[in-house]
């Protein structure tokens, strides 16, 4: 089944499925000063205490971490949580799995509550992996004999064979969310299933086989996964909620919408390094009608695109040759593309100011955000092999986004036709 046939499977009975999670106006405030905080710590102790009715203006140094959040999520939903750093993802999920109690408003859960968050399944270092299980288990009011049959699935799954009898302290990151999704996913089976991060940690196998529990798991729960790849997002989300500042951006349903929302407000940073006997300036990108296009500007998939800018060559001695580089939100490069002449040779540049206009053509890019690095290097070093020493690296030039339903990590789509025997 492809991503868009299971979300659209996914909302087709959205009205009467059961809702699991209600959250209604929730909001949590944090101190910057930890001073302030543990004195603000004691005044509200000795509030709750004394039953006075705690007044939630915020204080001195005081932030809304999450402010004034609703939402309601559905057996067979899968929310992705998505949102810049500090944005308020883990403080919400904290909340939702009891770890922290909101200052103001309401969460009701209904059904079984498996969390991973923040690589802490809430083990005890000092316990082995063993024990760590059945604490949790019995903690979640599993009998022993269930722990038991499931057992050895866990362990499998964690593929912590080894290591099951070992504290829980000497393990490594990756092997603490190994167990820790084994847990919530096998032994739990939860009607909810709050995940943070959890595919960032673990090798590629390891999430590869937490992905397809987790979309095996998603159509009889509700599940909340937070994380800033916007490829499982999109492959695992059947509706995106965008934070910013502790609040809702956006709530939508498709969840290309969200990821769109969520790339116009992250930055990209420019970076510049190299000698300085090279610059390169008025980077323009363009559509096909040849009009300059401001930065962050949205293309649909298969627009065709240029980009015009001057470089300028400052030392006599060096001649220069340049490359672009068309890289993803995460930096990586997608599209190389050398800069040569009619003939295919490279183009060699010497003193002087010169003005480049360059047609890309379709770059079949899919759906995501995308700058361009701009490399200026010595010709005289460099050969077929090495790129030669390096005068001016820019990247985060000019960023733009492309539209489009699928965020894939493939991010050259370019449909093919097959011939059927
Ligand atoms: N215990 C705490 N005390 C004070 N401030 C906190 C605490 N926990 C979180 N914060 C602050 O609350 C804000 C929201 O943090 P949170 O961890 O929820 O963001 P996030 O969206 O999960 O970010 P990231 O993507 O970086 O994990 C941040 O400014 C963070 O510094």
């Amino acid at each position: 089944m492809t991503q868009t046939s299971l979300n659209s499977t996914l909302h087709a009975s959205s009205d009467d499925r059961e809702v699991l999670v209600r959250v209604e106006n929730v909001s949590k405030k944090f101190c910057r000063s930890l001073k302030k905080s543990l004195w603000y710590g004691v005044q509200d102790i000795a509030a709750e205490v004394t039953g006075q009715k705690t007044d939630h203006a915020l204080r001195p140094d005081e932030f809304w971490a999450v402010k004034d959040v609703s939402f309601e999520l559905r057996r067979g939903e899968c929310l992705g949580l998505i949102g810049r750093n500090g944005a308020g993802k883990s403080t919400l999920l904290r909340m939702l799995n009891g770890l922290i109690k909101p200052d103001r408003g309401r969460i009701e859960l209904n059904g079984r509550v498996g969390g991973l968050i923040a690589l802490g399944a809430g083990f005890n270092p000092t316990l082995t992996g063993r024990e760590n299980v059945y604490v949790n288990g019995s903690v979640l009011g599993l009998s022993k004999a269930e722990i038991d049959a499931k057992f050895e699935e866990i362990v499998e799954f964690s593929e912590l064979e080894e290591f099951i009898d070992a504290p829980v302290q000497s393990y490594s990151s990756g092997m603490n969310v190994r167990l820790g999704f084994s847990v919530a996913a096998v032994l739990l089976k939860p009607d909810i299933l709050l995940l943070d991060e959890v595919l960032a940690v673990g090798d590629i196998n390891f999430q590869i086989k937490c992905g397809r529990r987790i979309r095996e798991l998603a159509p009889h729960s509700a599940v909340i996964f937070v994380s800033h790849s916007m490829y499982n997002v999109s492959w695992f989300c059947s509706r995106v909620m965008v934070l910013s500042n502790g609040e809702i951006l956006q709530d939508a349903t498709n969840p290309a919408d969200g990821i769109t929302k969520y790339l116009s407000i992250t930055e990209i940073k420019q970076e510049t390094s190299g000698t300085g006997e090279a610059t390169i300036s008025n980077f323009q990108l363009m559509q096909d009608s040849g009009l300059p296009v401001p930065e962050n500007a949205r293309f649909s998939h298969g627009d065709k695109l240029s980009v015009e800018f001057e470089i300028h060559v400052k030392t006599p001695q060096s001649d220069v040759k340049i490359f672009l580089v068309i890289l993803d939100e995460s930096n990586n490069g997608v599209v190389y593309l050398p800069v040569k002449d009619g003939l295919g040779d490279d183009i060699v540049f010497s003193k002087g100011v010169f003005r480049l206009s360059i047609p890309l053509g379709t770059l079949d890019l899919n759906a995501g955000r995308y700058s361009f690095l701009a490399a200026i290097v010595d010709a005289n070093t460099s050969g077929s092999t090495n790129y030669g020493s390096t005068i001016l690296r820019q990247q985060g030039i000019h960023p733009f986004q492309v539209a489009g339903e699928c965020y894939s990590s493939a991010k050259i789509v370019r449909p093919v036709v097959a011939i059927v025997k």
